[in-house]
């Protein structure tokens, strides 16, 4: 049985709950892998500041939209000060969202959910529920935009509550749209560009509470991702984001008084046609304070989908995405990825004499659903170590070896079901070298084999190239290029760890999973155009 922070009789603990109790370590299921922890190289590149104060000026409201232009490209992030939201209002803001936090759990009990299609939420980590390496963060989600819409459903509890997040919820839409028309300048769009939709969008406070944390170069607040919308607006009372810059180092956000983060989101991303990319970002906890951040997350309404602008596709930059939207972010979270999946491979000997061969067709499954038949129980369960792993996908083993941030999920389930297995060494193949692998996996794409099959003697089908393969006869290799595109495994626009940017969409799949997809050639970057 998986540890979870929730069971299904109702049992909940918060980050907050652990600190409460007086821990002077992290439970086990926050503990990340070595290299997914904060390792405290960071770069110490200045980041970009936007001073807004003369956003109206007729001369000088030009150096903004360069200063904008510039942060967009290089980062994908910027900080802004004289924004025009008094700090009162953010103070308040944060004081409310303490406050929040600080009450009993019994008091929060009822928000707690783990539907993300759910106006207004509570939980721990990212999800609660299905999460099995935890993130030290508490948080509560709600929309705020159109006000009137939303604000009954708010907690009522603390009393200031409302009234103390309403007035920055408010100003913080208000900048969005100040700041979505100096972006669409700064790309040479006309300022009223989507002028109604950015308006009636969407907007989602994501209200995280990092309570200070006994160990905190074990765990991260959040690991690494991006924001699905156009633009995020982060506002924080001590240190701890993190942005990457496009050198792939992190960058530590300094806390400046006053200041606000501005993230590029994915549907800019998309929007932009990739001449603007989504900022990859984490947030780090630490030992002395409760860290907390106010995100307001900007996308078009629910219904709305985003599209490259017509304007910013040319020959010179051609369509690179297709168009994507809030509802499709919340269907991928929701787990309804559909997916479908042959699953298949050989145990064998030391001699190369055959043990075992599995295989299966998974029909329109989520990833979920596929990660509960994975045949990774199937090795568990059999007890063979030591194992040595080969697979066909070279990109597979890179990504293994590497600690690409970006791809921080997948890799985590990946090396944890490797150290499940007892950390076999995991070799590259070509297909050609295990054609009674290949040939049982293949056999797997019969859509009627639904159900595990295991062969405990070679099949008919793969009897002769048990033997080829024994005796090390290689077949001719057929082609000459990967079947994963290796741009998508490389490319920026393929960074997102973010549902809507599938690569890192995969959050909880396991090695196997990655090896079918990776072998099924599947897209790893559905938004992308094809
Ligand atoms: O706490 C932070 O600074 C970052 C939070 C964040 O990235 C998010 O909620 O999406
Ligand atoms: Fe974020």
């Amino acid at each position: 049985m998986r540890e979870s922070s929730a069971s299904a009789n109702g049992s909940f603990t918060s980050a907050m709950t652990l600190i409460e109790k007086g821990l002077t370590y992290v439970p086990k299921r926050y503990v990340l892998p070595p290299s997914l922890r904060p390792d405290g190289t960071l770069c110490n590149t200045c980041l970009p500041i936007v001073d807004l104060s003369n956003r109206q000026h007729p001369l000088l409201r030009s150096q903004i939209i360069q200063d904008v232009h510039l942060a967009c490209k290089k980062f994908g992030f910027f900080q802004v000060v004289n924004h025009g939201i008094p700090l009162s209002v953010m103070d308040n803001a944060i004081d409310a969202a303490s406050e929040f936090f600080d009450l009993p759990t019994q008091d929060k009990r009822h928000l707690l959910s783990s539907n993300v299609c759910d106006p207004v939420r509570y939980g721990t980590s990212l999800n609660h529920v299905k999460d099995k390496v935890h993130f030290w963060r508490d948080f509560l989600k709600h929309y705020a935009n159109p006000t009137s819409t939303w604000i009954d459903l708010w907690p009522s509890n603390p009393k200031c509550y409302k009234k103390k997040m309403v007035n920055y919820t408010m100003a913080a839409q208000k900048l969005q749209e100040e700041l979505m028309e100096v972006i669409f300048e700064s790309l040479g769009l006309n300022t009223n560009y989507l002028h109604e939709d950015i308006a009636e969008g969407s907007q989602v406070m994501a209200v995280n509470c990092y309570p200070a944390c006994p160990e905190p170069d074990l765990t991260l607040g959040l690991p690494p991702h991006t924001d699905y919308g156009m633009i995020s607006i982060i506002l924080q009372n001590h240190q701890g984001l993190q942005i990457m810059g496009r050198d792939e180092k992190w960058h530590s956000v300094p806390l400046i008084e006053g200041a606000l983060a501005v993230l590029l989101g994915d549907h800019m991303e998309v929007l932009t046609n990739g001449i603007y990319k989504s900022v990859v970002h984490r947030a780090t906890v630490n030992s002395e304070k409760k860290r907390i951040s106010i995100v307001s997350l900007h996308s078009l309404a629910l219904g709305k989908k985003v599209r490259p602008a017509s304007a910013l596709v040319n020959e010179q930059n051609i369509l690179s995405y297709k168009e994507g939207g809030f509802s499709d972010f919340l269907d991928f979270i929701s787990g309804e990825d559909i997916v479908e999946a042959n699953i298949g491979g050989v145990f064998r000997n030391s001699d190369g004499h055959w043990i075992l061969g599995y295989c299966m067709h998974i029909p329109n499954t989520t990833i979920t659903e596929a990660e509960l038949k994975d045949p990774d129980y199937a090795y568990m369960h059999m007890n063979l170590h030591p194992l040595q792993v080969e697979i066909d996908a070279q990109e597979v083993i890179t990504l293994l070896s590497s600690s690409k941030a970006k791809y921080a999920n997948i890799l985590s389930d990946c090396r944890s079901v490797l150290r499940q297995l007892h950390d076999p060494v995991v070799t590259h193949i070509y297909r050609e070298q295990h054609k009674a692998a290949d040939s049982v996996a293949k056999y797997g794409a019969n859509k009627a084999l639904t159900a595990m099959t295991l062969f405990d003697s070679p099949p008919l089908f793969a009897e002769s190239m048990v033997e080829a393969d024994r005796l090390g006869i290689t077949f001719c290799r057929r082609t000459t290029f990967c079947n994963l595109p290796t741009d998508s495994l490389t490319s920026e626009a393929c960074s997102s760890s973010n549902p809507t940017m599938p690569c890192p969409v995969l959050p909880r799949a396991s090695l196997l999973i990655i090896l079918v997809i990776a072998n099924q050639g599947r897209q790893m970057h559905l938004n992308f155009y094809n």
